[in-house]
């Protein structure tokens, strides 16, 4: 079929219809949408949902009002605000004003109107900054009389002293010496890097958050950061380091990235006052990230000793995966690493090796047999083929020559609704390497899953009009990218979706798992499955999205619902997850690093653990030279 650009008029719409409408007989009946006949091909375009309607985010409101839950509605108001940038921010303000303020004339009916606006503005307005947006005015809407403080998150002092008082005594000897090293540290106001190589179970979260309540009892500031979204919400008060720091978050990172940390800003005064810095996940965490940190503390304390003088506690496990290098060799990979930096040889580093979580197993010997298998699979030293295959324990095979369907069915025995359905999702999952496999499984359980099916069809346009007629539609609608939505979004009621994209972390961040509560035109009700934030309702709307991946053949916008089915979930995604159940995929078997010891430790026991494969060899990929340096 011939293209044809988008400044060729109804034309364009014709053909956009042409490619949508099944086995129409006349104009007519291509213009026809549920019965009703539009006046123009674009109106049917408009009506089949083929194009973005210029109020599309009032639709989206309201819509959403119909949900009656008023914090919602702000907070999706300025989801919109933030990624939607809409032309006319002060319009939506000024016809969903009421509805947005529903609950707090409620609960203060001794507010006037006005006070009533300007608590909700003020709402609005914290919600913006924790979510890393602006100011109202600059969204075009009134000012709130108070302007929120972008700062840490206060905590009670004696809240946290009694943290400290009731785990002190409960640490074991390896978590004692290193609380004792740290803290020696912040007691002596000397400067001091520690890096924690901890692997799964081993009680790091334990003593993080103990140091953390050590500094925080102390009226001190102590700030907490994760490579991941996911990883920094098992921190109290965790964010990701991008955010905290102001990472730049580029494909190809160059030694002279700065953090984008003014020197009279509010950030540049915490960093100032900071007594602790805690990072998670470090061993995901390319160099470069962790350099641009130490040049931005350096200036900002003005202190020319690493990270500014701070007392800096990182933690981590270089058996997991290594930061992601886009077409990077093994060699990039490891370069790559924090632990080929020239800061850390100033960190001194502490081990933790007793599972504390295989001291409170009731089959402590099968549990054992596991952790073994784990730390050799981590550290490469089990035996391995040529190929680099090894050898996994029969019980926990299950043969890829069997259906796909006997590794859903032990992940999820059922799919019927019941009470505990929903935290089912948040404690299982199944995992595989690619892509590929993982859109398929996801394909093959929502066929298993109960109830209709609603689809969602993506709205792509590229950015260059001129390029328009060479990508038209049809072509943008079938390109992918990773943790990117797809153009045609299927979904059911119930089932488990996660989230593509930082939206609000560390509540809302790329990996959170949510179920589907509701599904509207242009707006999703969901609740958090997992964490800390679990049960948590949140109304999410499509958003204009760009993939950042260099190799498509053009640059273009997708209008989509962030988020894709998550029965199975990529191994890189499930890092940082702990799960109760877990079903691996290796009919297609580990590309890289730390891909089978990752997917095998996301749960805590063997016989929580199905992992599919062809006879009864799998491949472990191990760079040695990664575990020796760390
Ligand atoms: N000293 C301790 N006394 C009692 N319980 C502990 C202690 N240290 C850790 N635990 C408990 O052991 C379990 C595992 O600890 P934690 O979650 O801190 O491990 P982790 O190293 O962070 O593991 P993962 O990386 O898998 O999340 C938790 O239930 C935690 O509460």
């Amino acid at each position: 079929m011939y293209t044809v650009s988008p400044r060729a008029g109804d034309l364009f719409y014709v053909r956009m219809l042409l490619l949508n409408v099944r086995g129409p007989t006349s104009f007519e009946a291509l213009q026809t949408v549920d019965g009703v006949v539009h006046p123009s091909a674009k109106a049917a375009c408009m009506a089949l949902g083929l194009l973005q309607r210029d109020d599309h985010w009032r639709r989206c409101l309201a819509e959403a009002v119909q949900s009656r839950m008023p914090r919602a509605l702000r907070h999706l108001l300025a989801v919109i605000l933030i990624w939607g940038e809409p032309e006319d921010g002060s319009d939506l303000w000024c016809s969903f004003a009421e509805d947005l303020s529903e609950d707090l004339r409620f609960h203060h009916r001794d507010l006037s109107t006005e006070e009533i606006t300007d608590l909700a503005l003020r709402e609005l307005q914290s919600m913006l900054i924790s979510m890393g947006g602006r100011s109202l005015p600059e969204y075009g809407l009134p000012a709130a009389s108070v302007t929120p403080q972008d700062g840490p998150m206060q905590f009670d002092t004696v809240e946290q002293a009694l943290i400290t008082e009731a785990r002190l005594p409960m640490l074991t000897d390896e978590q004692k010496a290193v609380y004792e090293s740290v803290t020696q540290n912040l007691v002596d106001g000397t400067s001091g890097l520690h890096f924690l190589d901890a692997p799964a179970g081993t009680g790091k979260t334990f003593l993080l958050e103990v140091l953390l309540a050590f500094v925080r009892s102390r009226g001190e500031v102590a700030l907490a950061v994760a490579a991941s979204g996911i990883a920094a919400t098992l921190l109290p008060g965790g964010q990701t380091a991008h955010s905290t720091f102001k990472i730049p978050i580029r494909a190809i990172r160059s030694s002279k990235d700065v953090c984008a940390v003014g020197a009279q800003s509010k950030q540049a005064a915490v960093f100032r006052t900071v007594r602790l810095i805690v990072w998670d996940e470090i061993s995901m965490t390319n160099r470069k990230d962790l350099e641009a940190v130490d040049r931005c503390l350096r200036d900002v304390r003005k202190q020319d000793v690493p990270f500014g003088g701070v007392v800096f506690v990182c933690a981590g496990d270089f058996r997991q995966l290594l930061p992601v290098v886009v077409h990077g060799t093994r060699a990039n990979s490891v370069m790559a690493c924090v632990s080929r930096s020239p800061l850390w040889k100033f960190f001194r580093r502490h081990r933790l090796t007793r599972n504390i979580r295989l001291l409170s197993s009731s089959d402590s010997a099968t549990y054992l047999r596991y952790t073994e298998l784990l730390k050799q699979i981590g550290s490469g030293t089990i035996e391995q083929d040529a190929e680099e295959k090894v050898s996994l324990p029969a019980e926990i095979i299950i043969s890829a020559e069997a259906p796909l369907n006997d590794l859903i069915n032990f992940v999820y025995p059922s799919f019927e609704a019941s009470v505990e359905r929903d935290g089912y999702f948040a404690s299982r999952a199944i995992l595989a390497p690619y892509n590929d496999s993982v859109d398929a499984i996801n394909e093959t359980c929502l066929g298993m899953f109960p109830g209709s099916l609603r689809e969602y069809r993506s709205i792509d346009s590229v950015a260059d009009e001129d390029a328009a007629t060479h990508f038209p539609p049809e072509l943008l609608n079938q390109l992918d990218a990773p943790n990117f939505p797809i153009h045609l979004l299927r979904l059911k009621v119930g089932m488990p979706v996660v989230l593509l994209r930082n939206i609000n972390p560390p509540r809302l961040c790329n990996g959170t798992r949510l179920i589907i509560l509701a599904m509207g035109e242009n707006v999703l009700r969901c609740k958090i499955a997992a964490g800390q934030f679990t049960e948590d309702e949140i109304l999410l709307p499509r958003i204009p999205l760009i993939p950042s991946n260099a190799d498509l053949p053009v640059s273009f916008k997708r209008l989509q619902f962030p988020v894709k089915p998550s029965f199975c979930l990529t191994i890189h995604k499930s890092q940082g997850q702990s799960l109760d159940t877990v079903g691996i995929d290796l009919s297609v078997g580990c590309f890289t690093h730390g891909q089978l010891y990752t997917a095998l430790s996301r749960a805590k026991n063997a016989a929580n653990v199905r992992v599919r494969i062809p006879g009864t060899r799998t491949r472990n990929v191990v760079f040695p030279e990664v575990l020796t340096e760390d």
